[in-house]
């Protein structure tokens, strides 16, 4: 049975369908990767799963049960998670604070102070962010803001995490350590979708991914069959792309 499992879904802003009929499934354990070109409706396709927008069509079922239309918090407590492309933590509490708030509205159980700081402390271990728990928001780079917002989502107790760009703005490194985190996510048994520009970390980190242009689905599949699609390739990759991962040996 797949984790999460969305049907027919279709979204409308005025005359415009940014989501188009879109299917998928993502399997429990499994990176599910979302990719295309700018205003392809990815992240609007992020924000209908999480409730943030509200559906004109379709159906969203996750671990078996039909949520479509749930409130937002609703579905944290069920166990979806995300992360925003716009990191925005609540500037006047510390690093801390602002994970325990991930626990405090999107975790199932938790119902004390205690707990939802000893979650936050276990969230700021996995994400290597511990040392900067008393840190202040804007004391953080970028690449730690985006680390807090992972954090946040954690706290949480999430069986699926939907993670929007978080390699976005990052160098590098920061790219390798951010594709290191989400690994050991999965390693750690956490399902994880991920929408992302940065193909390094598509190619790293995904078991399957979805194409996605004009709001419809171009093309599914595993990375190297995806990847040397000519649909994809003309679409968003590029000649340049494709003939670089070819020549690398469709390697990953
Ligand atoms: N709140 C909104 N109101 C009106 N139109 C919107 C809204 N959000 C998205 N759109 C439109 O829906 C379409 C899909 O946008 P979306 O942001 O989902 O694309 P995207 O694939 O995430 O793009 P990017 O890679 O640039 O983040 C675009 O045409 C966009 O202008």
């Amino acid at each position: 049975m797949a984790l999460l499992e969305a049907n027919d879904l279709e979204i409308r802003f005025g005359g415009v369908k940014a989501l188009a009929g879109v299917s998928f499934r993502v399997e429990e354990g499994e990176v599910f990767g979302v990719i295309g070109p700018n205003g392809a409706g990815k992240t609007t396709l992020l924000n209908a799963i999480s409730a943030v927008y509200k559906l004109n069509g379709g159906s969203i079922r996750f671990a078996g049960e039909d949520v479509t239309g749930l409130p937002p918090h609703r579905l944290s407590r069920l166990g979806i998670a995300r992360t925003f492309q716009i990191v925005q933590p609540f500037k006047a509490m510390s690093v801390r604070e602002n994970v325990a708030i991930g626990a405090m509205f999107g975790h199932a159980r938790l119902r004390t102070r205690e707990a939802w700081l000893a979650a936050a402390d276990a969230a700021l271990e996995r994400t290597g962010l511990a040392p900067k728990a008393a840190f202040m928001p804007p004391q953080l780079t970028l690449a730690d803001r985006k680390r807090l917002e992972v954090a946040r989502a954690l706290a949480m107790g999430p069986r699926i995490i939907l993670f929007d760009e978080v390699m976005a703005g990052l160098n590098h490194t920061e790219i390798e350590r951010m594709i290191d985190l989400v690994k050991s996510l999965k390693q750690a048994g956490l399902t994880v979708v991920v929408i992302e520009h940065v193909m390094k970390a598509v190619l790293a980190l995904c078991d399957r991914i979805m194409v996605l242009n004009f709001g419809a689905k171009l093309a599914e599949g595993v990375p190297d069959d995806v990847v040397s699609d000519p649909k994809v390739v003309e679409a968003y990759l590029g000649q340049r792309f494709a003939k670089a991962h070819a020549a690398a040996g469709g390697a990953r």
